[in-house]
């Protein structure tokens, strides 16, 4: 890695003109290397192994991938059909984060328009989450300044919700960052987030490239640090919020959520409106991808677990609105677990 990046800056996802120019996220930190993509079977091969990862910045991919099929069924004379096919493609390669039908639910209905036109509203797809996030960072800051006394703060944080995961800045990282420009923040504890690691690899990249005090724990401490008062508040992320504030983020969030309710410390979910669904009732509707088992038994190829044993591998879980303190978003704070939810009445 040659030039220091300005990580808060970063952009996990760009347009070349005429590609999708993505951070490939799987071989990071120890490499900072880019992937253009041309072809809808590379875009969506790259989603599904986490090439480009994260609710927002799924959503990003999700309206430029509507260009790249356009510009591939241009080159290989797809008809209309073929073109719609691949676009469901790239729309349903990972079913969880809903940002990412939403990106290409966005510019799909401007196909006919042409390039020009698609392009031009998956940029505004863009532009709209860095300032999403710019405001959520301030509005989570706020809330949480005066709902903890303590000063500084000690935040935990789970996955990555970082540039990494959206058009720049972050969602609960950007919080985060928030609280650090503010000289509020002492500490972040970082989950490592097994079994993909986004925590260590790509959690820890940002905040070190910030300055940001940080350690990293193992999944399985982030329990105890909280019930020990190591902790004085969570911020996370979220793949789809359901209309009643039952939130699906990364494996292992529900376990933090229920950690910090018998602490008695806020659990905030920061997440702009693009990731709530009013179209999911409840939680129990959100569908959770469950991916291979062989990322829990091996990792970078060494396998870890005995030959014979098999892997069980949901990548998300749900946390119940009544655990959840906040819910930030760039429009103000909500507060499921006061019943002040995305959508009043929802199931
Ligand atoms: C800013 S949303 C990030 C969200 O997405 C992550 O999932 P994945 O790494 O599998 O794309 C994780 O749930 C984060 O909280």
């Amino acid at each position: 890695m040659d030039e220091e990046p300005n990580v808060a800056e970063l952009q996990a996802v760009t347009w070349t003109g005429d590609a999708l120019r993505l951070i490939d996220q799987t071989v990071l930190p120890a490499r900072l290397e880019h992937l253009e993509v041309r072809d809808v079977d590379v875009l969506v091969d790259a989603i599904r192994r986490l090439v480009v990862r994260g609710a927002p910045a799924l959503g990003v991919t999700g309206a430029y991938g509507v260009a790249v099929a356009m510009l591939q069924a241009e080159r290989e004379g797809w008809d209309r059909a073929a073109l719609e096919a691949a676009v469901d493609r790239i729309r349903t390669a990972r079913p969880t984060a809903v940002n990412l039908a939403g990106g290409v639910d966005r510019v799909r209905p401007l196909i006919g328009d042409g390039l020009a036109a698609v392009t031009a509203e998956a940029g505004r797809v863009l532009r709209e989450d860095v300032a999403a996030n710019r405001a959520m960072g301030a509005h989570g800051a706020d809330w949480i300044a005066r709902r903890v006394s303590r000063r500084p703060l000690r935040v935990l944080t789970h996955c990555n919700t970082g540039s990494l995961a959206t058009a720049g800045w972050g969602t609960a990282l950007g919080v985060i960052r928030e609280l650090h420009a503010r000289g509020l923040l002492e500490m972040v504890y970082a989950d490592e987030t097994r079994p993909l690691l986004q925590g260590s690899r790509l959690t820890a990249w940002e905040l070190a490239h910030d300055g940001i005090p940080h350690r990293v724990l193992a999944d399985g401490a982030a329990a105890s640090t909280i019930l020990r008062g190591l902790v004085d508040v969570a911020v996370i992320g979220a793949d789809r919020i359901a209309a009643n504030g039952d939130t699906a983020n990364k494996i292992g969030s529900v376990g933090v959520a229920l950690a910090c309710a018998d602490a008695g410390i806020p659990f905030v979910v920061a997440a702009p409106w693009s990731t709530i669904d009013p179209g999911t009732a409840t939680g129990e509707d959100i569908p959770i991808e469950l991916r291979d088992g062989r990322e829990v038994l091996a990792w970078e190829g060494a396998r870890t677990a005995p030959a014979g044993s098999e892997g069980f591998n949901p990548a998300f879980d749900v946390t119940p609105a009544r655990l959840i303190s906040a819910l930030v978003t760039e429009t103000g704070v909500l507060e499921p677990a006061r019943g002040r939810v995305p959508v009043p009445g929802g199931a």
